[in-house]
């Protein structure tokens, strides 16, 4: 049978495009983090990609891991403007290495704002167009709505996961939305995310129903991060920004740091407010740390904005950004009514580019070049392998612990 036949594999073999015959990256590394490392890079002449920029993800581990798999079957379904587009993978055989090409994305949010709040800090404002945060609202919200009527949901939509592409591409000023994230477990809440991955994670965009245990992700979590989102757009500042204790042991949800910020900012729920709020695994921590509430009875969304920013209760801007900041999760918006909601009919409209032709002040990403880097020689790689091993097997290991934790819960 032909494909037995190690002459037939060897012609495959010989035909297989490479990844590093095809592209060069050398240096040119973005991003990298426990899901891989991120390159930009051009097609080499030979190549039969269309000329631009383009990102290459090396994902981490070798082989076909469970994450690689999701992340790959996921992103060949998925195809709307604003959610980052797979172009191609390459599986290297030689070292099973594992390689995604997106078109090259320049900005992203986190970056965007970060220049803007220093741009303020040293009183050197940056003019943006008047319809910047609408415009990146309602772009953000179309591509959410995109994956949520997929039954897709993000679990970790923050400013560095939306990205925006820059002046050299066809499709300037738009949002991609994107995940560059930690390589998550289970994507369940309950993992403690700060274990996996030493990089601090930040719980400044997570919904109140997840600090309080909530055991399940939900399409109301994601419009809660998208209100958040458009908070920092409009103030440059992360609405909920809480101090993070470097070494968090914690494996609990609960987090009083950051619950705390959100009822000085939003005020304490009421049972009127939040209905089910009693029903919450974590709900007597919360009235253990907090009592009635009523230290935060006259703070509020509204006050908050108004005293921080002149922001008026009335204005659409400010009904929009309540709305997405609903504490009981029942009451948000859909993506889609969001969508619908009057911030984005009435003038000035939200535009295609959200940059609307100005020039772009930001600069290019730089290039990473931590010194441990091995040289992309594919031999020298496997050295460096043995460490993300030990991440493989930590995670297999947490795997069985907490596939063991579900069956005594069960049992119990
Ligand atoms: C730096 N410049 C740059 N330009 C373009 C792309 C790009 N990269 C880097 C890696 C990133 N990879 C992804 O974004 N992957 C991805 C994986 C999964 C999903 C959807 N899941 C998110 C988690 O929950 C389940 C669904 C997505 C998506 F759809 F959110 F965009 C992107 C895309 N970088």
């Amino acid at each position: 049978r032909a494909w037995m036949d190690a002459d037939f594999r060897r012609q495959l073999s010989a035909r297989r495009e490479r990844v590093e015959d095809a592209f060069e990256f050398e240096g040119r590394k973005v991003g990298r983090g426990s899901y891989g490392q991120v390159f930009k890079t051009k097609p080499r002449s030979c190549a039969d990609a269309p000329a631009g920029d383009y990102a290459l993800k090396q994902i981490e581990g070798s082989g076909l891991s469970m994450s690689a798999c999701r992340e790959i079957a996921l992103l060949r379904e998925l195809k709307h403007p604003n959610v980052i587009s797979l172009k191609q993978v390459y599986l290297a055989h030689e070292t099973r290495q594992i390689w995604l090409l997106f078109d090259y994305a320049e900005h992203d949010l986190w970056r965007m704002i970060n220049f803007h709040a220093s741009a303020k800090k040293c009183n050197s404002q940056v003019s943006l167009p008047p319809n910047f945060t609408k415009s990146i609202m309602h772009q953000i919200l179309c591509g959410i709505h995109y994956l949520h009527s997929n039954w897709v949901l993000h679990r970790d939509l923050k400013p560095a996961n939306i990205l925006v592409m820059g002046t050299t591409s066809p499709e300037r000023g738009r949002v991609k939305i994107a995940d560059l994230g930690l390589a998550r477990l289970f994507h369940q809440p309950l993992t403690p995310l700060t274990e996996i991955d030493p990089v601090v994670v930040t719980f400044w965009y997570r919904a109140p129903e997840l600090l309080l245990g909530a055991r399940h992700y939900t399409k109301a979590i994601d419009l809660w991060a998208i209100g958040c989102i458009m908070a920092e757009l409009i103030t440059d500042k992360p609405l909920f920004y809480c101090k993070q204790e470097e070494d968090i042991k914690t494996s609990s949800p609960y987090n009083r740091d950051q619950l705390e910020r959100i009822f000085s900012v939003m005020g304490f729920p009421s049972q009127q407010d939040w209905r089910d709020l009693p029903h919450l695994p974590k709900y007597g921590d919360l009235v253990r740390n907090f009592g009635t509430g009523q230290q935060y009875a006259r703070f509020s969304l509204g006050r908050h904005m108004s005293r921080s920013f002149g922001m008026s209760e009335t204005s659409p801007e400010f009904r929009l950004l309540s709305r997405l900041l609903a504490m009981d999760p029942l009451r948000r918006p859909s993506a889609r009514e969001a969508l619908e909601d009057r911030y984005f009919l009435e003038e000035p409209r939200p535009a295609a580019d959200v940059f609307n032709g100005f020039d772009i002040p930001y600069g290019k990403r730089d290039f990473i070049s931590d010194s441990s880097d091995n040289k992309d020689d594919p031999a020298r790689q496997q050295q460096s392998q043995p460490v993300h091993a030990s991440l493989q097997q930590y995670q297999q290991s947490h795997q069985q612990a907490l596939l063991l934790q579900q069956q005594q819960q069960q049992l119990s």
